[in-house]
C-alpha cells in the first residue's frame, strides 16, 4: 500500500507516551523540518492472517482512508502515514487538552451550557462524517478530546477511527464491536447497521455529560447489553431534577430502538435544546417570563 517505507525517526523525533491501547501506543512526537508537534500513533500488525497479534493490515488501510476522507475542525486529521517491519505509524493532529471522559470526571458533571458547547461540536464533526457515508462505530468520552482544557470555550476533537467504516450505498454491514456501555441496540441484534448506530452513543454520551451516570451500565456487560436491549433507562430525580425537559427530550429522541426513528446529526442541531435561539426570541421569553412573575 501507498504508506512511506521511510523510517519514522528520519522525520520525527519520538517523545513521551500520551497513551496506549490494545494494539496501539500514542507518542509525542517532534518535526525536525518544521518544529511543530504531532502525535504518533503506533500501530502493530500481523505478520499473517492468522496470527492474533496485531491489526489487520486491510482495516488499517480503511481507518487511513476515512481519516483522508474527513478534513473538519471537529475530526483530528492525520498527516503522515509510515511503514516498517511489523509497525504502521499514523502522524495525526496533536490534542493536548485529554479526552472529554477526564474532564467530566473531574467535574462529575456538566452545566447544560457546557455540555451544549460540546455537543453542538460532537454533532458538527459527526454531521460532516455521515453526509460522507463514514460511521465511527466507536464514540464514546475516550474517543472525544479537548484541544485545550483550560480555554473557556474548548474545541472538540474526535479521534480512533480504528473501527470506523464507509457504507457504499446499497451495502449491509453487521459489526459486533464496540464498548458494551455506548452500543446501539441493532448491533447487539446484529441488525444492517447505519449511521443511526453513532446517534445511540450520542444519547448515551449526552445523558453521561448531565448526570456522570452511564444509562445502562450494569454490573457485568451482559447486564449492560440486556439493559439496552430491553431499553432500561431512566432520568432517576436525584440527577435529572434540575435537567431542563429539552434536554431529557433530545435524549428521549436518540435513544429510540428503532434505528429509522432516531434524529440525525442535523436533526440534532436544530433541536431545540442545541439550535441557539435569536435575541429578539431571548428577549421574547424573557419578557414573557418577567410578566408570568409580575
Ligand atoms: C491521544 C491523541 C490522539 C491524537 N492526537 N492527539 C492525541
Amino acid at each position: 500500500a501507498v504508506f512511506k517505507p521511510e523510517n519514522v525517526e528520519d522525520f520525527y523525533e519520538i517523545g513521551e507516551v500520551l497513551g496506549s491501547g490494545h494494539f496501539a501506543q500514542v507518542r509525542k512526537v517532534h518535526e525536525r523540518a518544521t518544529g511543530t508537534y504531532w502525535a504518533g500513533k503506533f500501530l502493530k500488525i500481523r505478520k499473517n492472517a492468522c496470527s492474533r497479534l496485531g491489526l489487520d493490515r486491510s482495516r488499517l488501510e480503511e481507518e487511513v482512508d476515512i481519516l483522508h476522507a474527513i478534513q473538519h475542525p471537529n475530526i483530528v486529521t492525520l498527516k503522515d502515514v509510515f511503514e516498517s517491519r511489523a509497525e504502521v505509524v499514523l502522524v495525526l493532529e496533536l490534542v493536548t487538552g485529554g479526552e472529554l471522559f477526564d474532564f467530566i470526571a473531574e467535574k462529575e458533571n456538566l452545566l447544560e451550557s457546557e455540555a451544549i458547547e460540546f455537543m453542538e461540536q460532537i454533532l458538527k464533526g459527526l454531521g460532516f462524517m455521515h453526509s460522507k457515508n463514514i460511521v465511527h462505530f466507536d464514540l464514546k468520552p475516550e474517543n472525544i478530546m479537548l484541544s485545550d482544557r483550560v480555554a473557556p470555550h474548548p474545541n472538540i476533537k474526535l479521534i480512533d477511527f480504528g473501527l470506523a467504516h464507509r457504507f457504499h450505498p446499497g451495502e449491509e454491514y453487521r459489526s459486533s464491536s464496540g464498548t458494551p456501555q455506548y452500543i446501539a441496540p441493532e448491533v447487539i441484534t446484529s441488525d444492517p447497521l447505519s449511521t443511526a448506530a453513532d446517534m445511540w452513543s450520542i444519547g448515551v454520551i449526552t445523558f453521561i455529560l448531565l448526570s456522570g451516570l452511564s444509562p445502562f451500565q450494569g454490573d457485568t456487560d451482559d447486564e449492560t447489553l440486556r439493559n439496552i436491549i430491553v431499553m432500561n433507562y431512566e432520568f432517576a430525580a436525584q440527577y435529572f431534577g434540575m435537567t431542563s425537559s429539552m434536554a431529557k427530550d433530545f435524549i428521549q429522541k436518540l435513544l429510540v430502538k428503532d434505528p429509522s426513528e432516531r434524529m440525525t446529526a442535523e436533526e440534532c442541531l436544530l433541536h431545540p435544546w442545541i439550535k441557539p435561539i435569536t435575541r429578539t426570541q431571548v428577549a421574547k421569553r424573557n419578557r414573557s417570563s418577567i410578566n408570568m412573575k409580575s
